[in-house]
């Protein structure tokens, strides 16, 4: 299976709606020339992660103008599409970092709230509500777990989508470059407990006065990296075989040591 993460640069010089269209057109030429199966973007790319200010304004209902661009995308290219996340306003509730997944015949295959919501008191945190539902897609070569950026500090979600029969884990990130070593460093501890691929696309640029990390990366099973970007926009292609997911499960059976049921300390 061919996989192709485009690292966005998130710019504040480009409006939301040219940078729907340019990123549109990605999806479409990337899948082309790559022959790819699976096209995956960054979080929150059309505001930028950090633009806090225009959450409200940009904010979009779930089948809003990003949705429909991206599932005409995915359908037009044939691919999955993991497009990323979008503020969603929800008519009844508080916005959302949603990410979503179409099929390649264009079809919603699941949205993902995001759980763990990044700012500590104020940023994200405040301005959008939390997810609660941990999210898998079975597509005909594998299952896909999602999580989002700041998700990838919680191994226990992760664990949660290994038990729910993930096999790998895509997560679209804004990540700031201060924290890049903890980027790279966690999405390579993601797939080394979990025995999965991360597929962990970032954005590049820099918005909101937050230079972005880039760095978009993918690791294996055994926790090697087949491929990293660097700061700007880029494409990163690469085979994954999921095959190797059960291969190295078998080498080096770790999940099947877990201790599920501890002892508190004692005092
Ligand atoms: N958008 C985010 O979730 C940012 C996360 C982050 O900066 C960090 O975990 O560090």
């Amino acid at each position: 299976m061919r996989a192709s993460l485009i690292q966005i640069a998130v710019d504040e010089g480009e409006s939301v709606n040219s940078r729907r269209e340019r990123v549109s057109s990605l999806v479409r030429e990337v899948a082309a020339r790559e022959r790819s199966g699976l096209v995956v973007l960054p979080e929150l790319w059309t505001t930028g992660a950090f633009a806090y200010d225009s959450f409200a304004s940009e904010a979009e209902p779930l089948e809003g103008p990003t949705y429909e661009a991206m599932r005409e995308a995915a359908r037009d290219a044939g691919v999955w599409l993991h497009a990323g996340s979008v503020p969603e306003r929800d008519p009844e509730g508080p916005l959302y970092n949603t990410s979503l997944v179409f099929s390649p015949d264009g079809e919603l295959a699941a949205a993902y709230r995001k759980i763990h919501r990044f700012g500590f008191d104020k940023g994200e945190a405040v301005l959008m509500g939390a997810g609660s539902r941990l999210v898998t897609v079975r597509t005909p070569s594998t299952t896909l777990g999602l999580a989002t950026c700041y998700d990838l500090r919680f191994p226990e979600l992760f664990r949660g989508l290994v038990d729910a029969g993930a096999e790998m884990f895509v997560v679209p990130a804004g990540w700031p470059a201060r924290r890049r070593e903890h980027w790279l460093l966690l999405a390579r501890a993601r797939a080394v407990e979990d025995q999965v691929y991360v597929l962990a696309c970032g954005t590049g640029g820099t918005h909101a006065g937050v230079p972005q990390a880039g760095h978009s990366v993918v690791v294996d099973p055994w926790g090697e990296v087949l491929a990293e970007a660097g700061d700007g926009e880029e494409v990163l292609t690469v085979d994954v075989e999921p095959a190797k997911v059960l291969a190295t499960r078998e080498q080096f059976p770790a999940l099947k040591d877990r201790l599920l049921g501890m002892d508190p300390p004692r005092g």
